[in-house]
């Protein structure tokens, strides 16, 4: 169940103005960072979810965009990078034979950004390309990651150019001392991504018939486990292994650590078809280690938050598609030495995030 997000809205948001307050009296800010999910562009006129209960700005979606890199470029202090939650572009462009042209025209838009931004790769970029496409492609923004930090050199497996490679697009980068930034790969174990031939394709095929018994393996209906349908993914062991590596690391060099991916994994931050598969894993490795400050996610169109059980947040960011003009969703991150403060644009709420004890 997700939480609703006018709960206690005017607690955080008199905490929100009082933090603003500390910061103006003299705590240092030392950089912010832009969030971003689902632009979901496509040359297309408005039209609803599968569902038909939500509609969708496809053309819009491309101006919303832009006008956030507008606000980002033009604030005091321009963030240092932009999160990309993935679903960059929609899945229609592979009917409309124009996944090329729509990635290019957000590319575009995107290289009007004074910040760097950092691309999730979600369900709508595997509809769109392959595994190989993305590798080759703008939106592998690995080359971001830390080349120099001796964390990145061990455990670490990410995509290469090996055609059947069965890798994981995951990476980390450290732009201020003792922050770090994870990126994960939710689509790691998925049917949409993986090449049929391959191990990870035939596994994630038995997961997935095994808790999902419908025709339509896009359909969580009569589910136990409602997350388990073909438009989600999850984690395999080595990629669990390798982010418990990285935060162990952080953990020992009191490092604060946000997470980043392209579904969610707390139930309370989002309706739960929209969940990881094995969420509960990742969770429970996040909460393991003292480091991890927040987890941040697109999918769920509508957005959610939670503060879990070890003071972990968790943002479920609103879907700039879904949208409408004259609204917008998104946010700027500012980073402080004692929390991270979101200021939320249009649908997306302020929030102040406190670090957890370490
Ligand atoms: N019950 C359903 C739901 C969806 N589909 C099909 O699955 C594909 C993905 O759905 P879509 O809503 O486009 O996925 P998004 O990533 O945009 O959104 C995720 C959450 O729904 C947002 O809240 C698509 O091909 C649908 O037609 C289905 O068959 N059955």
């Amino acid at each position: 169940m997700k939480s609703p997000d006018s709960s206690g809205e005017q607690e955080i948001y008199s905490e929100f103005l009082e933090q603003e307050k500390v910061s103006n009296d003299g705590m240092e800010l030392y950089f912010t960072f832009g969030i971003i999910a689902d632009v979901q562009y496509a040359d297309k006129a408005d039209s609803y979810n599968f569902t038909r209960t939500r509609k969708r700005y496809y053309r819009q979606s491309l101006h919303l965009l832009q006008s956030a890199i507008e606000e980002w470029n033009k604030e005091a202090k321009v963030p240092s990078f932009v999160l990309q939650l993935g679903d960059v572009i929609d899945g229609i462009n592979v009917q409309l034979q124009a996944s090329d042209v729509s990635l290019q025209r957000v590319l575009n838009e995107v290289g009007k950004s004074k910040a760097a931004f950092h691309h999730v790769w979600g369900n709508h970029e595997f509809y769109n390309f392959s595994r190989n496409y993305l590798t080759s492609s703008q939106l592998n923004s690995k080359h971001l990651e830390d080349q120099q930090d001796s964390v990145s050199k061990t455990r670490h497996k990410c995509v290469s150019d090996d055609s059947d490679s069965e890798e994981y697009y995951a990476y980390h980068f450290c732009p201020f001392e003792s922050f770090r930034f994870l990126m994960v790969d939710c689509y790691d174990l998925s049917i949409i991504g993986r090449k049929p031939s391959s191990k990870k394709y035939q596994d994630s095929m038995k997961i997935l018939k095994e808790k999902n018994p419908n025709t339509d393996l896009n359909s969580p209906e009569g589910l136990l486990e409602n997350q388990f349908v073909q438009f989600n993914g999850g984690f395999s062991k080595e990629q669990l292994e390798w982010v418990n590596g990285v935060l162990t690391f952080s953990d020992e060099n009191h490092e604060k650590v946000v997470i980043f991916g392209h579904l969610p994994i707390h139930p309370d931050s989002t309706d739960t078809v929209c969940l990881a598969w094995n969420y509960a894993e990742m969770l429970s490795l996040l909460q393991s280690h003292t480091c991890a400050v927040c987890y941040i996610a697109g999918h769920d169109h509508d957005g959610g938050y939670c503060l879990d059980s070890h003071g972990i947040h968790h943002i479920t960011l609103q879907g700039i598609i879904e949208t409408p003009s004259g609204r917008h969703a998104f946010g700027t991150v500012q980073v402080y030495e004692g929390s991270m403060i979101l200021k939320g644009r249009g649908s997306v709420s302020n929030r102040v995030m406190h670090y957890r004890k370490q």
